[in-house]
């Protein structure tokens, strides 16, 4: 059974995860990609909340409960700390804070990746079900938004169906959403 619909356009949070940008010791590039590579694919009404953060388990969770429970984010994308470094602690709050795990889309993601650069094995990137929000995590580098989003995004708008996120249409000529009960 699908959950009801939410009325209205979808807000999405955008989280770039970074000790160097947070500081502005570098521009955050991750962000913006994230905001263009969405405008891209999705052809229906939605808002963009983002945030830029340091790499602090409690403050990633905080970050994400308030988008998903405050603001209210149907789907929440964050990029940059994924990998093995001591302060890549993505994916922990990520599970921290989800009721569910959604395995597939790390899967992915990472199999996508690997055709681009052999590291992509190092990224723990996952996604999870919090409430009826789906949180997806990206690799940091900027480049690596483009590859993962198109990849998984086929998939995005049924998830959100089933967990009464909101509706969001694609542009098929960029991106064809499979609802298989549609
Ligand atoms: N938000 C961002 N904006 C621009 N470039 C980024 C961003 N995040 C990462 N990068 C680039 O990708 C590289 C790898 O990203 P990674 O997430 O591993 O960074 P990091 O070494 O953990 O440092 P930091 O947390 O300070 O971004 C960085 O060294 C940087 O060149
Ligand atoms: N598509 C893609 N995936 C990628 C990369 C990339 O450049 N492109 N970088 C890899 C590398 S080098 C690392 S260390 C991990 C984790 O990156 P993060 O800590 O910035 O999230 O993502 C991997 N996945």
């Amino acid at each position: 059974m699908t959950a009801p619909v939410k009325i209205g356009p979808v807000k999405i949070g955008i989280v770039t995860i970074s000790d160097r940008a947070s500081r502005g010791i570098y521009e955050d590039k991750g962000g913006p990609a994230i905001n263009e590579e969405l405008s891209r694919i999705i052809s229906s009404p939605w808002v963009a909340e983002a945030r830029v953060i340091p790499d602090e388990l409690d403050l990633i969770a905080s970050t994400l409960v308030e988008l998903c429970d405050i603001a209210g984010c149907g789907l929440v994308v964050t990029t940059g700390g994924t990998g093995p470094a001591p302060r890549d602690m993505t994916p922990e709050a990520t599970e921290q804070v989800c009721d569910k795990m959604m395995p597939g889309f790390g899967e992915l993601m990472r199999s996508v990746s690997l055709r681009v650069v052999p590291t992509a094995i190092l990224s723990r990137q996952t996604a999870g079900i919090r409430g009826s929000s789906l949180i997806v995590n990206l690799p940091g580098k900027p480049s690596a938004i483009h590859d993962c989003l198109d990849a998984v995004f086929p998939a995005i708008p049924y998830c959100l169906d089933l967990i009464g996120a909101g509706r969001i249409e694609t542009d098929p000529e960029i991106c064809v959403s499979f609802r298989p009960k549609s």
